[in-house]
């Protein structure tokens, strides 16, 4: 059953409309992403579900209630909707156990302590109660934060970049981390981030938004092998679009290989035969393009990036046309040089070619 709904729902300031007949479902107990660049809404629709915003068209239903509509605002204190934000917001005069207790002020004395013990246990704080904010690290301070959001058991637990203060390396140990916490709980929760390796490691579905619209809601596996649109094929993961055409059999020709699908080429209703020479874009991954020192096809090394394990290589093919290539880090080969190159393309993703209008979705061809 779906805890939160958004239906339809926009928000305008000042007559800018940032967020566009905006829907989305959320079950109970799995935790949702909304994920884009900066500008394009996501906070803004956080803020809406929160309460903090009213919506100028549209609902929002919490648990099947309805919480916010034009001219209606349920209010925030109402909602049962736990916040953490990037900056903590913790209470700097209150101790981690004070902090946490915030929210369980109308709890008798012995029930409030046990509750503030178990989040502390369950956040892995559990000896640091009496300590101030400013005596714990920023990764503790988050945790904190989060204990603080699910002491009162909120329905829905919202997340506004909540690891963008941290460190690398540390942001991507306690995004885990605030996944397992968030389901030990079993609590719904709602992230926003930019951030598409922290969007991967804490949701189960993500919502890719641009320009106030969501383009594609759904899993991170979907989004990067099946993207429904350029914006989201470019916004996830790496990979670049190059010129194909059509076969008669619905084989796909491009510049350094020739792609097969296991099922039909599906066009849109303004390409009805795309048996015949439609030329398109074919989007590939970097991991689409193998290192093969035996094939007589060749791409000049351009760019290079070490990464420890492999090097992403940038290659320049023929025609001027560049490729990524992931490859082993010890396949060491200098700028300039030519080295072997073919495809291994597990499934095909075209889009509509760019001189036939860039940008609109036209043909998506998967397995089956
Ligand atoms: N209170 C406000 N008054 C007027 N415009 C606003 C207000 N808050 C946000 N905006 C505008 O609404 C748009 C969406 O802002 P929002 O903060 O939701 O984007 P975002 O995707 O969360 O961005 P970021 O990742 O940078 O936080 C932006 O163009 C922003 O300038």
């Amino acid at each position: 059953m779906s805890l939160l709904q958004l239906v339809d729902i926009d928000l305008a300031y000042a007559g800018n409309r940032v967020v566009k007949s905006l829907s989305l479902s959320l079950e109970k107990g799995s935790i949702g992403c909304l994920l884009g660049p900066s500008g394009c809404g996501k906070t803004t629709v956080l803020r809406c579900i929160a309460g903090f915003e009213p919506v100028s068209a549209g609902e929002i239903l919490l648990d099947g209630a309805v919480v916010s509509r034009k001219g209606y605002n349920l209010a925030p204190e109402r909602r049962r909707v736990g916040m953490v934000f990037q900056d903590y917001a913790l209470f700097p005069h209150l101790t981690v156990a004070e902090n946490i207790a915030f929210g369980l002020r109308d709890r008798g004395r012995d029930e409030k302590r046990d509750r503030v013990d178990e989040l502390l246990a369950l956040v892995g704080l559990g000896t640091q109660g009496n300590k101030y904010p400013h005596e714990m690290s920023g990764g503790q301070q988050q945790r904190v934060a989060l204990a603080r959001a699910l002491a009162p058991a909120p329905s829905l637990l919202l997340l506004d970049e909540p690891f963008s203060n941290l460190d690398v390396e540390l942001r991507e140990r306690l995004s885990h981390e605030v996944r397992d916490i968030i389901k030990a709980t079993g609590t719904t929760a709602i992230l926003v981030t930019h951030d598409q390796h922290e969007a991967f490691a804490v949701a189960d579905e993500i919502g890719i938004m641009h320009e106030g619209r969501i383009q594609q809601w759904d899993t991170p596996y979907n989004l990067y092998h099946r993207p429904q649109n350029r914006f989201v094929a470019d916004f996830i993961g790496q990979g670049v679009f190059l010129p194909g055409m059509v076969l008669n059999d619905g084989r796909v020709q491009v510049e350094i290989g020739t792609l097969r699908s296991d099922v039909p080429i599906e066009c849109t209703t303004s390409c009805d035969n795309c048996e015949r020479n439609c030329s398109l874009d074919v989007l590939l991954r970097p991991d689409d393009v193998v290192h093969d020192d035996a094939s007589p096809m060749r791409g000049e090394v351009v760019h290079k990036a070490f990464r420890g394990a492999d090097i992403l290589y940038t290659l320049k093919l023929a025609s001027g046309a560049k490729v990524l290539s992931l490859v082993p880090s010890h396949h060491n080969h200098a700028i300039g040089e030519r080295i072997g190159i073919r495809l291994d393309v597990d499934h095909v993703v075209t889009f509509r070619g760019s001189e036939a209008g860039a940008g609109t979705l036209q043909l998506v061809q998967l397995p089956g």
